[in-house]
Order: C-alpha cells, then structure tokens, then sequence
C-alpha cells in the first residue's frame, strides 16, 4: 500500500478547497466560477478518503463528463495514493451505467450482451417504425421524433406514461412511435444513449435488493460538471446516495455526496441538462453544506475581468467574484478578418509568430469555433501552411460507413437480435438480398411477432411468405455466414482476429481492395486502423476493477473482462468528442481544433475564439430568444475561461454559409467586454483599400473601436451583396423568415403587414430592436 500522508494530500490547496476535502458527513455543494480549482478538489477529496480516511476504493464512485477526463482523475489519484485507486468506478454517466446493467441484465429481463444504439442507429430505429406506422416523414421527421422522445427519456417519462399524458396530434404520435421504438428496443436486445440512464433509475428504483446492493457498495459519491445534468441523472443521483430511510435489512444510510458545478457553464440546456439541480442542491439536500471557491488558478486578471464582465449580463444568477493573482497579463487581442479565410490566416500566423518566438509550443494552442461546420477553413489553411493539428470531433472515425458496417458485423456476432446493426449488413457487401425480401422478412417479423433474426431463420426455412428461392438462398448464405463467424468469439479468438474474419469473409476486403475509387483505398486504411485499434485494445491489461470493499458481496461481473469483444464494443459506442482530445507533448505537438461544447474543463496557455459573428457566435437561433441568449453567454463565459495566458478573439466580416457569402456584424459579446481590455488588430493595408463602407455592430457602435466599421474587401463579395440588395425589391417576407439587414444586422421577421407596395415587416433585431420596415425600393437586407 502507498504510504499517503494526509498533511500531504492537503498541499497546495488554499482554506476553502481544504474545507471541501476534508468535510465528512452531510451532502457538499462546491460551487464556484471556472479555473477556481473545483476538479481538483474532487480528484483531492478522493485521494483524501483513501490515504486519510481509510476508505476502501471500491467504495468510491466518481462521475465525471468525460471518458478522458475519467482517466486522467483516475491516474491522479494513483500518484497520490498508488494503484490500489485503481478499483474504484471513476467513469462517465454512461459507462457507470452500463456497468450496472450488465451486471443486472437479467433483472430487466435482457441479455448481458445488450447492444448499445447510438444516435444515428437509433434514429435509423425511429425510420423504420415511424415508415411502419405509415406517418408522412415530411411532417414526422425521425429526427425531430428522435429529439421528442430523447427529451422524455431525460425527463424520465416513459413510452406509456407519454402515450397516457399525450394531449394533442404531436404528442399522441410521438407516444406512439415511443411505444413501438421501445418494443424494437427491447425485441434487438438494445437500448439507446438515454434508456442506460433511464433503466438504471428504473432499476435502482423497482428492486429494493438491487439499490440496497449498490447502496452498500458505494459509500461516496462524487459529481463533476453537476450543472450539466439533466433530470434523468439528477435522479439517478439521488437513487444511487439513497435516503437512509430504508427499514430492517434495507437500512443503509445514506452515501457521502460530493458535487461541484458552475451555474455559469451550465451549456447542455438542449440535452435537458439543468441549472436547478445546481442552484437547488440545498433544498433537494436540506443538510447540506455549501463550500465557494473564489480564487482562480488558471487565467490572467484581463481574462478573468473579460469573463466576468461578459457573463454579468445574464439576468438572474448569482453573482460571484473570482480574482486571480496572476496580474492583469496580456490584453486580450481581438481581429476583424475581410472573410473566414482571412481570419484562418491570422490565427495560423499568431500560432507561428508566438511558436517562433518561442513563448508557446503547438499542444499550448486551442482554436475553438461554435460549430464542427467552421474547422474546414482553419484546416485548408493549416495544412497548407504545414502547421500541424487536430480537430476534436466533426464526422468522427466510428461514424465513417466503412467502420460503422464493421462494428455492426461485430455487434451481431456479440448480440444475435441486434436488429438493426442486422440489417445494416444484411446486404453489405452486396450478396442479392435486395429491399424487397427485406421487407418479406421484416413483414414476417411483424405479422409473427418475432424478432428480425427469428424471421430471417425462418425465410432460410422456406417459411416467410412472398420469399423468391433466389432470396432465399442468399439469406441462407448470409445466416450460414454469420454463424461461422460467431465462432471465433465462442472460440476466444480476439477481437482483432474476429474482425479480420469478418472483413476476409464477408467479401468485403476484397471488394474495396478491387475498387479503384480512391475513397475505397482510404476506407481501407480506416479499417486497418480500426484493426489496430482492436488489437490495442486486446493488450490492455486487466484492470483489478472487480475489488469490491469488505462487507458488501463480491461481485461476480462488474462489466465486460478487458479485452473481449463486448468490452470492444462498449468503448466503441461510448467514444466521445472530448475523449480525442490529444494530450500534451514535449515534441511540439498539434494545435487542438474543437467547438466551445468541447472545451469544457479543458485549459490551454493560448486559446483562439474564432467566429464572433452575431447569427454565428451567438448562434442564429439565440437572436431572437433571451433565454438561448443566455446560453450562448455561458458558452462565451466556458470558452473566454479554457484561456491561461493570451487570449484571441476574432471575427469575419463576411463569411459563407449554406454556400452563399452572409455579411456578419460583429458577436454583441465584444461590446460586453470592457473596451480598455481590447488590442484591436486592424485589417492589413493591403486589405483594406476601400470599396464601400458599412457599419457594421450590434447597436452602440461597438465591437470595439475603429474596428466595426469594416470595409468589403472582395469585388465578389461586393457584387454578391448588391445582388442580395435587388432581390430584397422582388422579395417577400413571412413569419418566421431570417433577414440580414445591412445597419440593423441579423433579425427575424416577427409580423407582416399590408399589400403592395405597402407593404411591410416588423423585424426584431435582438439588441438593435424591433424595427419596421417598408419592403418596397432597394431596402439594404437580404433574406437568408
Ligand atoms: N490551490 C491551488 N494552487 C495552485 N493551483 C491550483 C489550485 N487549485 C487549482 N489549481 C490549478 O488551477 C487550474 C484550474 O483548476 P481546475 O481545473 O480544478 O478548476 P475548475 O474549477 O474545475 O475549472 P472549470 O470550471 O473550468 O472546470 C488547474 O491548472 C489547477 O491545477
Ligand atoms: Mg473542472
């Protein structure tokens, strides 16, 4: 055992996060700005209990909101009190549950061997139940179904509730189709990203022996990022802690809470996350204590002044004053580019001239944007310029086609009922199983009431109706093939071994390797990849992760053993953005690309905030809505706080979106950062030979200085923009449409009115106003 000196696991904190350490008993509540050290008083908190506190590791569960950021704690507090901190659960919501109902499978009436559906399998789901039910998809998209019945989830109302609370058309539908995805669900022996947060509650809740198992186990909780949870984790919290009230040998009192949040970085409002849980802890929690942290660790005072100026203008929240003693530092540099391209040049000739110089190395740089979409022109120019770097998300590895028909023909062989990773490949590579016979097994299915893989058994049988034999014989093939395959993993082959069987068998090695499409070629080094992947993935050693504590039963399964195929697949399916981000390096590293959702909890020496357009940064949505505006502003408040030295802020006067030119004014976030704060860098001389002048701004003429007035740099863009302006007299405007008016800025059309030439459109445009116009002559607006 690591000889762990408690005075020592107290270093290097100040009074209050000592406090948040060492407080024992009632619920605690650290609540505190960004960079005020509220991660490391949960890593601390952790490594106290062990070396100071004598508790066992398998006692300790920790949440945090990244897989990545799981390892890291994990490994933080082996340093501090050796490997034995390897037994505890540090993991995401997610993994944590899917831990749990491995374990429980049974209990929920499923197979341990459950397949884990993510968002895009899920809505393939949604497709094919809503086609069955014969709803229009023009008024019925999957996507938003997907969204409906995601939002329910997170509330926690399942498909009966929701069908018995529905009170018009929408909800009766999307009840509807929630009934039926469910059964899917349930008959593919799977369950998507929610249901693993949904059924653990459900499960913790129905089976008093089950909570009480885990009540025993988990003696301390601890939540990071706790303003980002939503209702149905929120609940599944308070499960876990327990209330003590339980009687006779179900009498375990409660577990230990710890969670620390920011109100202000609350940013997931669209994945139901919410700011109550934070700002009512004391109320759900009546013993609690609540511990403040105000200083901060990580930025300079002129970015921590810029990051409180900014977020002070959210209505109702707590104020709070974080300090720094790390002096006022450099200013913070703010850039108008003529174009995206233009602003991509400044940022990779900053990164150059501060590498140069030698003030920063490649990994010290962040480049963040406030959509995946806005990535392409920083890495047009970046690899043009030969500056290396990673992006963080965008279309991901795992979501490529090659790798996604791959890992499908893993989950069947791990999970027979997986519908529809079944029908995924059930003709990929091409063997003559065409949509038809599909449909004649799925019909089957659906007339039978079996499952997908049942009725395709039986069509090898003869059994399905309407069935061609030449169908039929390639469905037997297909069956036979699969089968041969499940082999190898009853066998203990491993996973990479599995999967080279899978892409030699299957054909479909050999027809990318026969194509000349230069796409094939790199699908097949993705899946050589994907095969060293696995094969990595095999070595890793096993984790002694099944220690439970004295005194709570032995757990026979606490997940998948390391290295087997249904570990593979897990990691596979719970992989997220924030995972890849590359870690620092002594070799120069890669500058890291990522959106401002990603960032969270990251830090950075330089950090570069790219696109501060109003319509872009805020997002187009927030304009017209307080509430969403006040979402974009603590995206802001993350994204202004990941900044430890230097800090850039930037923007492009025109910029193109959905393929067309869009002039944007400035983000109204500049004006709400002190102007002194501000080193304006103007356009070049080059540039800026004038064409035409145009305010741009959000209203006060802001934007910082000289800088809002900006000039079209390109004759293209000046002939696009004037064109805009003649199609404005043709123009007709509805409820609802988007404008971009040239003084007023982005705004929506809230009213029309009048004929004609008469008439005309109220416009609101967020913080220039609410303005009406007449739509005749050449108005200065486009629609967009
Ligand atoms: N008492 C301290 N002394 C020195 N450095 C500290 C102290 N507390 C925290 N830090 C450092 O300050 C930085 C920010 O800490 P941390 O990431 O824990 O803050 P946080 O409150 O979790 O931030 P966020 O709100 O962004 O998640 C880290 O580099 C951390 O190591
Ligand atoms: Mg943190």
């Amino acid at each position: 055992m690591h000889p762990a000196d408690p005075a020592a696991l107290l270093e290097g904190l100040n009074d209050q996060q000592r406090r948040a350490v060492e407080h024992t008993g009632s619920p605690l509540l650290v609540v505190a700005g960004a960079g005020s050290g509220k991660t490391r008083v949960l890593t601390r908190r952790i490594a106290y209990l062990l070396g100071a506190r004598q508790v066992h590791p398998g006692q300790v569960l920790a949440i945090t909101f990244t897989n990545k950021a799981a390892a890291e704690m994990k490994e933080r507090v082996a340093e501090l009190v050796g490997r034995r901190a390897n037994a505890m659960w540090v993991s995401t919501f997610h993994s944590m549950c899917v831990r749990v109902l491995r374990r429980e499978a049974k209990t929920l009436g499923m197979t341990s061997s459950f397949s884990i559906y993510d968002s895009d399998d899920s809505k393939r789901l949604i497709t094919l139940v809503a086609r069955d039910l014969d709803l229009d998809p023009k008024r019925y998209a999957a996507r938003s179904l997907a969204v409906h019945i995601s939002n329910l989830k997170n509330e926690l109302v399942d498909a009966e509730t929701a069908a018995g609370n529905a009170t018009n058309d929408l909800e009766r539908r999307v009840a509807e189709v929630y009934v039926e995805y469910q059964r899917r669900l349930r008959e593919a022996n799977a369950m998507d990203f929610d249901d693993l947060i949904m059924r653990t509650v459900e499960l913790l809740q129905t089976f008093p022996d089950v909570a009480e198992y885990y009540h025993r186990r988990f003696r301390h909780v601890l939540v990071d990022e706790y303003q980002d949870t939503n209702h149905a984790q929120y609940t599944l919290v308070r499960e876990l802690v327990g209330t003590g009230r339980g009687t006779g040998e179900h009498a375990v009192p409660p577990a230990e809470l710890c969670v620390v949040g920011d109100a202000d970085q609350s940013i997931y409002a669209f994945r139901g996350a919410t700011i109550r849980n934070i700002v009512e802890f004391e109320r759900d929690y009546p013993q609690a204590t609540t511990v403040l942290l105000e200083q901060n660790y990580r930025s300079t005072q002129n970015i921590l002044t810029a990051a409180n100026a900014v977020i002070s203008r959210n209505p109702d929240r707590r104020d709070k004053r974080l300090w720094t003693a790390m002096g006022d530092g450099e200013k913070i540099v703010a850039y108008v580019g003529d174009n995206e391209h233009d602003e991509a040049n400044f940022v990779a000739g900053e990164i150059d001239r501060l590498v140069d110089a030698g003030i920063a190395n490649n990994s010290d740089v962040a480049v963040f944007y406030r959509t995946n979409n806005q990535s392409r022109v920083f890495e047009e120019i970046f690899i043009r310029l030969g500056l290396p770097y990673k992006v963080v998300g965008g279309v991901r590895f795992y979501e490529r086609r090659e790798i996604r028909d791959a890992v499908a023909y893993l989950r069947v062989l791990a999970n027979p009922e997986d519908t529809v990773s079944l029908r995924r490949i059930l003709n990929v590579p091409k063997r003559g199983i065409g949509e038809r016979a599909e449909a004649c097994v799925a019909m089957h299915a659906e007339r039978e009431r079996v499952s997908f893989n049942t009725a395709l058994r039986a069509a090898t049988e003869g059994r399905v109706a309407m069935l061609n034999p030449r169908s039929q014989r390639a469905i037997a093939g297909f069956v036979e093939l699969v089968d041969g395959l499940r082999r190898f993993v009853d066998d203990g082959q491993d996973v990479a071994e599995v999967l080279d069987a899978v892409l030699e068998q299957t054909g479909y090695r050999a027809e990318l390797e026969a194509s000349d499409d230069p796409q094939d070629a790199s699908r097949l080094e993705n899946l050589t990849e994907l095969i060293t992947v696995a094969r990595e993935f095999t070595e890793l050693p096993d984790a002694p992760e099944d220690d439970a504590p004295e005194g709570s039963a032995p757990i026979e399964t606490t997940g998948p053993a390391a290295g087997t195929l249904a570990a593979f697949l897990e990691r596979v399916s719970l992989v997220a953005d924030a995972d890849q981000v590359p870690d620092e390096d002594d070799t120069g590293g890669v500058v890291t690309l990522m959106t401002l959702h990603t960032a969270k909890g990251l830090e950075y020496p330089v950090v570069f905030s790219t696109g501060w357009e109003d319509g872009v940064f805020p997002h187009m949505r927030a304009l017209s809505d307080p509430v969403e505006l006040a979402e974009e502003r603590r995206l802001a408040y993350v994204g202004i706080t990941r900044a430890r030295e230097r800090l850039y802020l930037s923007r492009a006067v025109v910029r193109s979106a959905w393929g067309q030119p869009m002039t944007n004014p400035a983000s109204r976030f500049f004006d709400e950062i002190p102007a002194d704060l501000l080193d304006w860098r103007r356009l070049g001389p080059e540039r800026s030979s004038p064409v035409r002048a145009t305010t741009f701004g959000s209203g006060s003429g802001g934007g910082g200085g000289g800088a809002s007035r900006s000039t079209f740099g390109s004759r293209g863009t000046r002939s696009q923009a004037t064109r805009g302006w003649q199609e404005t007299a043709a123009l007709t405007l509805e409820v609802g449409d988007r404008v971009n008016h040239d003084k007023y800025g982005l705004g929506r059309v809230v009213a029309t009115d009048g004929q004609g030439p008469r008439t005309t459109a109220t416009i609101d445009f967020g913080t220039a106003g609410t303005i009406r116009l007449m739509l005749i002559g050449s108005v200065p607006m486009v629609k967009l």
